[in-house]
């Protein structure tokens, strides 16, 4: 395999620079006093002036500067659509992390087409398919993706919830179907294939049960990578055996806080307890709080809880993701870093013939887009049904659209290799 520290671009990526806002470090901690937030806030999607989801529902990163989109949306949207009607405000709310949790996983009504309640006609399938001219479907633009990667060593990583399963109520029944496995299995003889995912490693590894991938938990905090001597040939099938990873190289860069976090652990499901519908998962190196089964009425409850809680340790830090509050360690690791560890383990960093792609759907995994794009290298493709913001290149509507896009890649592999026997 050639390998040298030159960058590599890929033909396309100018094409979405233009779209690309202040795609580095854009996350800011802010407090719960002087009406701001304790919530690391992640990339938000897009605000309505630009795709028609109503800004007052968006915790907006302070150093996020807004970009001019190609696409003339203000035509879909009149001023002040949806604008919130200022309240009497408790602590949660006026910190605007409430609005944050609403809008963290848009449901399948932004793309109805519809009059909302003063007067504006909604188009959420244009929005989209305007958003996608910025972000362009995956499948529809396999060919381009097959051209850059032609002669290279395809990386595959993946997320799990919402990208690989769809989105449910209970954590604990968000199963992957069969099909998807056979397909993640067959496009991992081909390439080295990682889920990345915000569970804890055992229990997404219960979901996909493939002992060929690799698989980093708790939001890459968690990593069991290839065996340290390895440069990549294809994933050793011994690598797992049963339902536990068994070798490789352990990586836990917040291992020291794993008493604190199982004691928050324990906290939460105990000050939760009396809340409806809440749910506190142990992700090992985060506690997950759901919010998704719980009446609207008592998330600021929920997130007061979590709130609290996580201002008595300055170790941690919360965040959110879909409907659910996670608290974290505060330590500069995150999706991205371990895209890179693994590339790393892999042999596979600083070569130019190397195309990693990511796919993920949650705002944790912007972290992985955005390292791809500072290295303009490879792409980031968001699974998403509704605009938003993204430091992606390519976009999926759904899982179903995951597995298509995987499948094609087993396809064009497939037949590129004949290709090159044909060759030779
Ligand atoms: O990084 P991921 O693999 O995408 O994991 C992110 C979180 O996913 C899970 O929660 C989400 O999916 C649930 C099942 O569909 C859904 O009920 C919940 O509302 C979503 O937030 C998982 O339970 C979390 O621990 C992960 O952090």
């Amino acid at each position: 395999m050639h390998c040298s520290s030159q960058n590599d671009k890929i033909p396309g990526q100018l094409h979405h620079m233009s779209s690309l806002h202040n795609c580095s470090d854009k996350k800011t901690l802010k407090r719960m006093d002087n009406n701001s937030s304790p919530v690391l806030a992640d990339p938000a999607p897009l605000t309505k002036s630009r795709l028609g989801i109503p800004s007052n529902l968006i915790t907006y990163p302070s150093s996020a500067t807004p970009y001019t989109p190609a696409f003339p949306y203000n035509r879909l949207f009149p001023p002040n659509w949806k604008k919130s009607t200022p309240s009497k405000l408790d602590d949660v709310r006026a910190s605007g992390w409430l609005n944050a949790m609403r809008a963290s996983s848009p449901t399948h009504t932004c793309t109805h087409k519809g009059i909302d309640s003063s007067g504006f006609f909604w188009d959420g399938d244009a929005a989209y398919n305007s958003w996608k001219l910025l972000f362009p479907s995956a499948l529809g633009s396999f060919e381009n993706i097959a051209k850059s990667a032609k002669g290279k060593q395809v990386a595959l990583f993946l997320d799990y919830d919402g990208t690989l399963a769809p989105i449910v109520d209970d954590p604990d029944c968000a199963f992957m179907s069969d099909m998807m496995r056979s397909v993640v299995s067959e496009v991992a003889k081909h390439f080295p294939t990682a889920i990345i995912s915000g569970r804890c490693r055992d229990k997404v590894y219960e979901f996909v049960r493939l002992g060929e991938l690799y698989y980093a938990g708790s939001h890459g905090m968690d990593i069991m990578g290839p065996p340290s001597d390895s440069t990549f040939s294809k994933p050793s099938q011994s690598y797992i055996t049963s339902t536990k990873v068994q070798k490789g190289v352990l990586f836990q860069p917040a291992a020291e806080l794993l008493p604190l976090i199982n004691e928050v652990f324990e906290s939460l499901v105990e000050l939760t307890q009396g809340i409806a519908g809440v749910k506190v998962e142990n992700n090992k190196f985060c506690v997950s709080v759901h919010y998704r089964c719980v009446n609207e009425e008592s998330w600021d409850v929920v997130g007061q809880v979590v709130s609290n809680v996580v201002q008595g340790h300055s170790q941690l830090r919360l965040c959110h993701g879909r409907k659910v509050l996670e608290v974290r360690p505060v330590i500069k690791w995150d999706k991205g870093r371990a895209l890179e560890f693994l590339l790393n383990s892999l042999g596979l960093t600083d070569c130019s013939d190397v195309l990693p792609i990511y796919i993920g759907d949650d705002r944790t995994d912007e972290d992985a887009f955005r390292v791809l794009r500072e290295k303009q290298k490879g792409y980031g493709i968001l699974v998403s049904a509704v605009p938003k913001d993204t430091c992606a290149y390519y976009s999926l509507r759904d899982p179903s659209e995951v597995m298509d896009f995987l499948q094609c890649l087993t396809k064009w592999k497939e037949s590129d290799d004949a290709e090159q026997l044909m060759e030779t």
